[in-house]
């Protein structure tokens, strides 16, 4: 089937130009880095960069071909310039400026010798590509993601694309000055090209969304206030180490505590001093842990410690001293200086795997009532008897 060249450049114009400008009005003043916004300038540089070379295919200028060499480098570059955003990672502006100068450089010095400008600009432009792909790799944090797989693909189709241009060269299938003329490496290499655009451009807008994805379930296991993990991410992982703890017959400790007269302090100061001393006591309790202790907001002023690997005794030597760090500390609050105390539950068992997280937290909350009732500022560690069950 014959295919017309024209429509082919005049294809990549109308679709770059298209997905250019979905994608720059789509990240247009985000919040977030996310880099679209970038992605979507060098789609539109590069459907100019285009432009320029049908405009040359008629007019025969070489200055149009020199210009949209340089805007098709331009291009690469900003697409690698929004990948490097997207990862809040400083690109060095040799990566990013040197090979742009050097299709200047190239393609100005050989404007009138093809044979040496189309091969040395092209190699040029492969060595972006592979410089993209480098920095979709250089990302990867475990597993691939869809996103990034359509962006190596898309990255890896347009290296194909500059290969297969310098091959067509050496072989001398095609006339490579002759960029109106409807020959068969040209048009499959363009075609291929297309492809490439629309795989990268969607495997970023994918990874885009894929980040505010991650982030949202992220933040939704959170709570807003003290930025420690809520209620059902505390019982999901309260649950894992519970199961964890059966099958390795170890000790599993929880500390339940409670800031004393809060609502006192709420009355007193205001219910923004409340939450700075919330924040205050999340931030002690968090600073006497250790990396596989887990604090969560179980609620209102409650929070709830879950210490694996660690018998009653051990908890609660721990406790006192999470007890004593919030009485020693002070919550600064318009030019006054808010005492703070808890009473801590604590209740410990090697789980035989049958128990329910909830029982074991009602038995913490027991312990905690029995320091409220013994006056506060304290620590009750479960009966014992119960200790077990
Ligand atoms: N500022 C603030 N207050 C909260 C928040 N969640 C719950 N509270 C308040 O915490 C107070 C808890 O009061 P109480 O349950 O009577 O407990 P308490 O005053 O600490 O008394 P004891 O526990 O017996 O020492 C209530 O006034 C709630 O409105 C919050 O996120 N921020």
């Amino acid at each position: 089937m014959p295919v017309d060249m024209p429509t082919v450049l005049l294809a990549i114009v109308v679709v770059a130009c298209s997905m250019g400008s979905a994608v720059l009005v789509s990240g247009w003043r985000l919040p977030r880095p996310d880099g679209l916004a970038l992605w979507g300038v060098g789609l539109l540089l590069l459907a100019l960069g285009f432009v320029l070379f049908g405009l040359h295919g008629w007019l025969d200028m070489p200055w149009l071909l020199w210009l949209g060499n340089v805007l098709l480098s331009l291009s690469y570059a900003l697409v690698l310039l929004a990948l490097e955003h997207f990862h809040q990672r400083r690109c060095s502006p040799w990566m990013l400026a040197g090979p742009v100068w050097l299709v200047a450089l190239l393609s100005w010095g050989f404007l009138h010798q093809p044979q040496w400008r189309v091969p040395a600009v092209d190699m040029v432009l492969l060595g972006q590509w592979c410089i993209v792909a480098a920095s979709v790799f250089r990302c990867q944090t475990g597993p691939l993601e869809r996103g990034r797989w359509l962006l190596l693909l898309g990255a890896s189709l347009m290296g194909v694309v500059y290969l297969g241009r310098l091959w067509s060269q050496v072989m001398g299938w095609s006339q490579i000055d002759q960029l109106l003329l409807s020959q068969l490496p040209q048009v499959l290499t363009h075609f291929a090209g297309l492809a490439g655009l629309v795989f990268l451009t969607l495997g970023y807008v994918l990874m885009t969304k894929e980040r505010a994805d991650a982030e949202f379930r992220q933040n939704a296991r959170l709570d807003a206030l003290t930025g420690v993990p809520n209620r059902s991410a505390f019982l999901d992982t309260f649950q894992h180490v519970l199961a964890q703890a059966a099958r390795g017959r170890w000790p599993v400790s929880l500390l339940m505590a409670d800031i004393d007269k809060f609502k006192v302090i709420n009355d007193t100061y205001g219910h923004l001093a409340g939450d700075a001393v919330l924040r205050a006591v999340a931030q002690r309790l968090q600073s006497g842990l250790r990396a596989q202790d887990t604090l969560g907001r179980y609620g209102g002023e409650e929070f709830l410690v879950l210490l694996p690997d660690t018998p009653m005794a051990g908890a609660r030597t721990l406790a006192q001293h999470l007890r004593y760090s919030v009485e020693q500390m002070v919550v600064p609050w318009e030019g006054q200086s808010i005492a703070v105390t808890i009473s801590v539950g604590v209740y410990g068992c090697i789980p035989d795997g049958v128990q329910d997280a909830q029982a074991l937290i009602d038995r913490a909350d027991q312990a905690m009532y029995a320091a409220k009732r013994a006056g506060r500022n304290r620590v009750e560690v479960a009966d014992v008897a119960l200790a077990c069950a």
